[in-house]
């Protein structure tokens, strides 16, 4: 069944998606389903390929659809937009939560402070994916940031007593919002006396090893909706210390000389 545009056509029916774990391809997944797109699929793969391919079709003017999501970079490099999910399969504006151990509280008590009021917004974020997507180190750009916001910085410190070298083992996924994020809270915690590794994984396996101690803390739980299921299963063995971040936004983004507007007319 030809779409409105060729759009099915010019795309062989692919939705260029990321991590197979993603929240975010478990929603794109029930689009297909909630909008009857049967001719459709999503494509695995990872962020990065995600946004090598968007570039290439924009390099190229050529039609694509991908898994996006915001905060990121991409709204800032590209011209795009999201379609509009009139059934929300997406989900509206959501959260980041900043989840750690059980235990921590008693084992580093000002890791902990640091980490119930880590708390920044969409710009500072945004600030921090960008010098990235420029080609900084990402421990780099987060000690510029941090540098360059004391006063946040120090509503997140204040009242948190100094380390004296206690490891703080942060986990994350390989996304360019959670490489800023993680970065920026472990150089803060670095910065106040622990000795802090970061260590990349998939999604299941974050949510794991907080959740068995093997990890101290992470700040990417994508809430009420992106990652309800892993939360749901671990949520006894974990402590949730709410959001460190407002207003994020999940979806499928297209460059804007593509011709829909809404995943409603994929069909
Ligand atoms: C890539 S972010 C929207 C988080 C996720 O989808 O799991």
């Amino acid at each position: 069944n030809e779409n409105a545009n060729g759009i099915g056509a010019q795309t062989d029916y692919k939705i260029i998606g990321i991590e197979p774990g993603a929240g975010i391809m478990a929603q794109a997944k029930n689009s297909l389903t909630d909008y009857g797109l049967d001719d459709w699929k999503i494509v695995e793969g990872s962020s990065a390929a995600m946004v090598a391919e968007l570039k290439k079709a924009i390099d190229n003017q050529k039609p694509i659809i991908v898994t996006g999501w915001s905060p990121h970079w991409m709204f800032q490099a590209f011209d795009l937009k999201y379609l509009d999910d009139p059934n929300n399969t997406f989900g509206g504006a959501e959260h980041i939560n900043t989840i750690v151990r059980k235990g921590l509280e008693q084992d580093a008590p000002g890791a902990y402070t640091i980490f119930d009021q880590f708390s920044w917004n969409i710009s500072d974020m945004e600030a921090v994916m960008v010098e990235v997507h420029k080609g900084m180190d990402p421990a780099e750009a987060a000690e510029k940031w941090v540098a360059a916001n004391p006063d946040k910085v120090a509503e997140w410190t204040n009242g948190a007593q100094s380390g004296n070298g206690e490891p703080i083992k942060l986990v994350y996924v390989a996304w360019d919002t959670e490489l800023a994020s993680t970065n920026v809270i472990g150089t803060v915690l670095r910065q106040n006396g622990y000795d802090v590794t970061l260590s990349q994984v998939e999604v299941g396996p974050m949510f794991a090893g907080v959740a068995n101690g093997s990890a101290d803390a992470m700040v990417a739980a994508w809430l009420p909706s992106t990652h309800l299921e892993y939360y749901n299963t671990y949520k006894k063995d974990i402590v949730d210390l709410g959001p460190n971040l407002q207003g994020t936004k999940n979806g499928l983004v297209v460059p804007k000389y593509v011709e829909i507007d809404s995943i409603d007319d994929l069909k």
